[in-house]
């Protein structure tokens, strides 16, 4: 990847999955392999995200969904004794070139995990926090765009005349969607959500599953869940996979009810293990 970025990538909040399939995809990965010191997690993945679509991610526990993630971002190089084989591509940019700007990497492809992590600050703050390292001073902007973010995440009107409240005294669900406020302020491409409605109750699930919907014209997701009803509810595209392998990718509705591979099947009707 360089330091010039490529411009906005193809694609439109319009497009119909059979369009999003053929079109370039946002992200995608060839012959990508990851290793934890001599045990290896990803084992030559090919996958094409598509570019302002969801796809999600499943698979059994431990078949490398997380790590997975962590290398289009290269979260990896923060952990001692990883390493990756393979290219990442974030539209035309090589994510592992050796000029890579890791930095402008992780705004372009942010991350939202499984449990909220707002930082100790006011609401205000913790969406202003990437706005601010991008060296955005004045307060009018940082205003501006704090409340976009936050009507974008669906918090705004819970949140409007409590800015200046620290954010840990929000819901849960609440700072789910403060830290998805925070990932989007900076106005990534590519956003990953690892099991984000996993600590989340019934009602907050669903606001979160809507709130998907209405990112997807604009972001590309890719949501790892565990959650089979909820990959079939929410995702235009599901890959799935085993033992640090992708078994399959393709349209959700036709994995679902017709999956090509046994190992698909054995694991979306419970007969996994
Ligand atoms: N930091 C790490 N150091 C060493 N091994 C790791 C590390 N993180 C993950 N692994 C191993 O890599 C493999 C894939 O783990 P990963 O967390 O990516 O799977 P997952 O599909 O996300 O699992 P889960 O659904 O349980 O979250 C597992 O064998 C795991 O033990």
């Amino acid at each position: 990847m360089s330091n010039s970025v490529t411009p906005a990538i193809d694609g439109g909040a319009s497009v119909s999955r059979e369009q999003a399939a053929g079109a370039a995809p946002a992200l995608r990965t060839r012959a990508l392999s990851l290793w934890y010191g001599a045990r290896r997690a990803l084992d030559a993945v090919d996958l094409d995200v598509p570019a302002r679509r969801i796809t999600a991610l499943i698979g059994p526990s431990g078949c490398g969904k997380s790590s997975l993630l962590r290398c289009l971002n290269r979260l990896t190089d923060e952990i001692e004794g990883t390493r990756v084989e393979g290219e990442v591509r974030l539209g035309e940019a090589d994510v592992y070139a050796p000029d890579a700007f890791v930095h402008e990497l992780r705004r372009r492809v942010g991350i939202v995990f499984q449990r909220p992590n707002p930082f100790p600050l006011s609401i205000h703050d913790n969406v202003a926090y990437g706005l601010r390292l991008l060296g955005i001073r004045s307060r009018r902007e940082l205003d501006e765009r704090v409340e976009a973010a936050l009507k974008a995440a669906a918090l705004w009107d819970e949140v409007a005349s409590r800015l200046d409240d620290g954010a840990l005294g929000l819901s849960l669900g609440q700072q789910q969607r403060l830290v998805i406020a925070r990932a989007i302020a900076v106005e990534p491409e590519v956003l990953m959500l690892d099991e984000p409605a996993s600590a989340l109750d019934p009602a907050a699930t669903l606001r979160f599953e809507e709130l998907l919907h209405e990112l997807a014209g604009r972001y590309t997701l890719l949501l790892v869940t565990h959650n089979m009803q909820q990959a079939a509810r929410v995702s235009d595209f599901t890959a799935f996979m085993h033992a640090g392998r992708l078994i399959e990718f393709g349209d959700t509705d036709a994995l679902f009810t017709n999956p090509r591979e046994r190992q698909t099947e054995d694991f979306i009707t419970g007969r996994y293990g």
